[in-house]
């Protein structure tokens, strides 16, 4: 597989360094809030990653973090009279709903910077005593004149990056660059106690003690939306390579924005629309499709239009699977022919389709292109003619696929439960003799191609094609 690694700025063939077990971290949310559709993206994007590597077989060990400590989240509290702990809890809740609806699978670890202090600590501790932090009045600032290679990662040099730094009101630091790793407490912010007094860690800190925590100190494949190439990851470099003196992740992935007239989502800038928001229309598959529709790097720009788009895409996706199950139900045991050999030989190289794509740096847009080359010769090919072996051989090639994508993996189950509920429900309703909700649910159900027919039996339903 070729990964495009931010720190060489190009595609490079993966080796993972320990080829047992490959280490992946991601920058998780800022908990105060829902996360928007922007956000989502590289929830996604690592989730699909791991998926993938797991799929070529390798084990992956994937962390991703909760920032429970931040300026953000104490406003929130501030806001609503809580502390600083109940509202991380609660969008930390959240995160996993939608996230789960969204079909992102829980990390290996999750952690948090409150249940890491000691960790934090101690490691600010190592770099002052190493001489690459200084205290001053109760905060730690990493002094980036020591570490040479600041800049690397971003493309900027210490000269360039500080003639471009706004002059700070804080002539406590030794130069404009240099960046907190712990913040004396402030009137009424929480704090912990450290050796410098009470307060709280920086932002960049915690990811390198956590990625370093449960990973080791040379990571795989470290990822985060572009925005935090600068300063965030390249702080968390300076901080654990001057740690280790080793480096500290060997491929850097940043995903593109999603945009909203061409400018970046944020919910600073309020031009953002939650998951949970457009969960109200569409299903958590169709937003994994919209954000899997453009291979990682390339901008996304967020409409209405887009959704419907994917929706229908994933509908069709559906389709497939659920004719191909129908003929199931309908046919008789039997084994291929040779012309149905042949055919099935054609159908596996749009699974070669898709992994090269997948392998040309996560090509999810390829890869779902290679899916709907899949669909189509299905359809044309597999009818009620076909063998049973046949059947069942392209819909599990078809499964093998979408599963990897985190796609079309509902149930039928699911909406037979749905189905048999409403079939009740009007059951109920003719009882009751509101023959208008009644009326209502068959054609809502027509609506949708399901068909009810009342037997002497009962109610039997049938869905049409
Ligand atoms: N518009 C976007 N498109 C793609 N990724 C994004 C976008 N906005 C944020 N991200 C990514 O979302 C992840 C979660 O970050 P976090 O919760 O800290 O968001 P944030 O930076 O506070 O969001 P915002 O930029 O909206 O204030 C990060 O990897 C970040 O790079
Ligand atoms: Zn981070």
């Amino acid at each position: 597989m070729k990964i495009y690694n931010t720190l060489t700025r190009k595609k490079e063939e993966f080796v993972p360094i320990n080829p047992d077990e490959v280490k992946i971290y991601a920058c998780g949310p800022t908990v105060y809030n829902y996360f928007h559709i922007g956000n989502a993206r590289p929830f996604v994007v690592f989730d699909t990653l791991r998926r993938y590597l797991e799929y070529r077989g390798y084990k992956v060990k994937f962390v991703q973090n909760f920032t429970d400590v931040d300026d953000k989240i104490i406003n929130r509290a501030n806001e609503e009279g809580i502390t600083p702990k109940e509202v991380s809890e609660k969008y930390i809740e959240e995160y996993f709903k939608d996230a789960g609806e969204i079909g992102v699978k829980k990390a290996d670890v999750h952690p948090k910077v409150t249940e890491n202090m000691q960790d934090i600590i101690k490691f600010i501790q190592r770099l002052i005593d190493k001489g690459y932090a200084y205290e001053a009045e109760g905060d730690v600032y990493f002094d980036t004149s020591k570490f040479e290679e600041y800049g690397k990662l971003s493309k900027q040099s210490i000269e360039d990056l500080e003639a471009g730094a706004r002059i700070e009101i804080n002539d406590i630091k030794r130069h404009p660059m240099d960046f907190a790793l712990w913040k004396a407490q402030k009137v009424g912010e929480i704090a912990w106690d450290s050796p410098w007094g009470k307060g709280r860690p920086g932002w960049h800190i915690e990811c390198s003690v956590m990625a370093m925590k449960y990973l080791g100190e040379t990571i795989d494949i470290h990822g985060g939306g572009q925005d935090l190439i600068f300063p965030h990851h390249e702080n968390e470099i300076a901080q654990s390579e001057a740690c280790t003196g080793k480096p500290f992740a060997k491929y850097w992935m940043h995903n593109g924005y999603i945009t909203i007239n061409n400018e970046k989502m944020s919910k600073s800038k309020g031009n953002f629309f939650t998951v949970r928001d457009i969960l109200k229309d569409f299903d958590g598959e169709v937003v994994r499709f919209f954000l899997l529709s453009a291979q990682y790097r390339n901008p996304i720009n967020f409409s209405r239009d887009l959704m419907e788009q994917a929706k229908n895409g994933l509908e069709r996706l559906y389709n497939a699977k659920n004719n191909l199950k129908h003929l199931l139900d309908n046919v008789a045991e039997g084994n291929m022919n040779d012309e149905e050999k042949e055919k099935f030989k054609e159908l596996e190289k749009y699974k070669d389709k898709f992994i090269s794509a997948m392998d040309d740096d996560l090509n999810t847009a390829d890869g779902i292109a290679a899916v709907f080359e899949l669909v189509k010769t299905i359809n044309s090919s597999v009818n009620s003619n076909a063998s049973k072996e046949f059947i069942q051989k392209s819909l599990d090639l078809f499964l093998e696929l979408t599963n990897v994508l985190g796609l079309v993996t509902k149930e039928e189950e699911a909406l037979d439960e749905e189905i048999e509920k409403l079939v009740k429900m009007r059951q109920e309703a003719r009882k009751n003799r509101d023959f208008a909700l009644a009326d209502k649910i068959r054609d809502d159900l027509k609506a949708r191609g399901i068909v009810l027919e009342d037997t002497p039996q009962g109610t039997k339903w049938t869905i049409k094609k």
